[in-house]
């Protein structure tokens, strides 16, 4: 890039959503919809169970098609993409950390394995540099690399979670997309993930969009906040002024019962 695409790039956002609806049968997955995402933005998601936060993400994601709205990825229009260049750009610029990672690791396959067959299927051929890189993502993520040839069923949660998080980076995206990743871990675990989840976004300035219920890990991560309610975004702006002066009666409940924990 040069210097003026670098600048253009500042001033463009990553993701513009528009209008973005999801309906099954008469029921709202989520309702008109619309943000815009940053470069090394993260944006978090939250509202209670059956808000609409993974029918949003999904349909960000390209998992599920919206009947309404738009979605644009810098100069892209998502929804109009073919189903091979959406493919693409979820190998390459997207990545997705879903909440489960025992439904999306192989487990029948190493823990190397399992982060390299990522970049061979953008096109890593050379096996020294595959397993190389692999070592060296473990690593970020805290496994050691002792355990490289070990299968994920031999892991713990964390250790899971964590391995799909390198299989994720592995191939530099720029869009995260998180859905409740520390969810089902013991809260130390979490505490640990959501330190290392910072360390990477910030090193590696990625955007990121995470849905969680839980408002620690906003707090600790998000820089700007939606909150969700039957569909609709019901409040949003910077994190720490949503969290600390809630303007929405629902937002000031969601606050106050995580205060009476
Ligand atoms: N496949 C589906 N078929 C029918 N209705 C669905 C489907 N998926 C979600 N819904 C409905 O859409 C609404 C939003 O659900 P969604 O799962 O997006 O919420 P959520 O905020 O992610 O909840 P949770 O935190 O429990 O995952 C709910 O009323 C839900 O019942």
């Amino acid at each position: 890039m040069t210097v003026m695409e670098n600048i253009s790039a500042l001033n463009t956002p990553l993701l513009q959503v528009d209008g973005l609806t999801k309906r099954y049968g008469a029921r709202i997955g989520c309702a008109d919809v619309s943000f815009d995402l940053w470069p090394g933005e993260v944006l978090g998601i939250v509202g209670e169970s059956g808000s609409g936060k993974s029918t949003l993400l999904s349909c960000l994601a390209g998992h599920q098609t919206p009947d309404l709205g738009r979605v644009r990825y810098e100069d892209r229009d998502v929804l109009a993409m073919a189903e091979t260049e959406r493919r693409r750009l979820s190998r390459t610029d997207w990545a997705y950390v879903h909440q489960n990672p025992r439904d999306w690791l192989r487990m029948g396959v190493s823990a190397g394995g399992n982060v390299g067959e990522r970049l061979m299927a953008i096109g890593g051929r050379h096996y020294g540099q595959i397993r190389e890189t692999a070592t060296d993502w473990l690593g970020r993520v805290e496994i050691a690399s002792d355990r490289i040839d070990d299968r994920p069923s031999a892991f713990s949660g964390g250790m899971q979670q964590r391995l799909q998080i390198a299989r994720n980076l592995v191939t530099s995206p720029r869009l995260v997309f998180m859905d409740e990743p520390t969810g089902g871990l013991d809260v130390s675990v979490q505490a640990r993930l959501l330190d290392l989840l910072r360390g990477l976004v910030r090193d590696l300035g990625l955007s990121v969009i995470i849905v969680t219920h839980d408002l620690a890990v906003v707090r600790l991560l998000a820089h700007r906040l939606m909150v969700m309610k039957s569909g609709r975004v019901v409040e949003q702006g910077l994190t720490d002024q949503v969290l600390d002066d809630p303007q929405h009666a629902y937002t000031q409940l969601l606050v106050s019962s995580v205060l009476q924990v």
